[in-house]
């Protein structure tokens, strides 16, 4: 319980004590609706001593860094709920992301990744969520994602990114569409410019293909899920 408290009320670079305290109120109903139901249903695993419920972890990472990839692994071994950003922000906004950004430009992008990032991290969950590449360097979403996630960087080197991109990944990436031969530059120049908002998650995974087997006990020792054996 008292490593599910310290998540809890941890934002990146302080205590946010109002969620804290919102937080640790919907922990307290949980164990108490929890403490009347566990006898009679099959899903206890609500009600755990860490107060799953509020235990989001959210992937971080450039552009086919992998989150999607291992965060649908991640949710399956969890037997959690999966969401990408991208695709929620996709279904609010009736358009396809290279439409959103050419109808009405990268602020309005940004302004809806925002809105739907909160929304989501708001959810009740566990869930695993595959944020956008850029979804940690605008709007303070670091700090939301950092308040109510467990925050996980994929730090995939430059030339296994420019590779993936390379086998079709970058036209239907708007912000690296028309890089064309210089794709490894603008990788290059756009991960240095988020580089400080990504180091601030809480872990880093700085492996090309990390298994599930590796990862999990390095989740483990980080904290999460609050109560894994480490
Ligand atoms: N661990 C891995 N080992 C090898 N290839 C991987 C790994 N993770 C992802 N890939 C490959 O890299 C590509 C990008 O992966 P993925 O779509 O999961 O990345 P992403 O971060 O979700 O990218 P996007 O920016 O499109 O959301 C895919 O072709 C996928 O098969
Ligand atoms: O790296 C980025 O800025 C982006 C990545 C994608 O996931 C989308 O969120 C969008 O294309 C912007
Ligand atoms: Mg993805």
């Amino acid at each position: 319980m008292q490593s599910a408290v310290k998540h809890l009320c941890r934002g990146s670079n302080s205590v946010d004590w109002v969620s804290c305290a919102g937080k640790l109120l919907r922990c307290a109903l949980h164990h108490a609706l929890g403490a009347l139901f566990c006898p009679l249903t099959a899903h206890c695993q609500l009600f755990t001593d860490n107060c799953s419920l509020e235990m989001h972890l959210s992937l971080l990472g450039m552009p086919g860094s992998g989150k999607s990839t291992l965060g649908r692994a991640l949710a399956q071994h969890f037997n959690w709920q999966f969401l990408d950003l991208d695709a929620e922000i996709v279904a609010r906004a009736g358009q396809a992301i290279p439409a959103i950004f050419a109808a009405h430009g990268e602020a309005h992008f940004r302004q809806l990744e925002a809105e739907v990032l909160r929304d989501v991290v708001a959810r009740p969950g566990p869930l695993v969520l595959a944020t956008g590449g850029g979804t940690p360097c605008f709007h303070d979403n670091i700090n939301a994602l950092n308040a109510s996630t467990f925050t996980l960087w994929l730090d995939v080197p430059l030339a296994v990114l420019a590779r993936r991109m390379e086998r079709g990944g970058a036209a239907r990436r708007p912000l690296l569409a028309g890089a064309g031969p210089q794709l490894s530059t603008a990788l290059a120049e756009t991960l240095a410019a988020r580089q400080q908002f990504y180091s601030q998650a809480r872990l880093r995974l700085a492996e090309t293909r990390a298994p599930l087997a590796a990862l999990l006990p390095a989740l483990a020792h980080a904290g999460f899920p609050a109560g894994a054996p480490v």
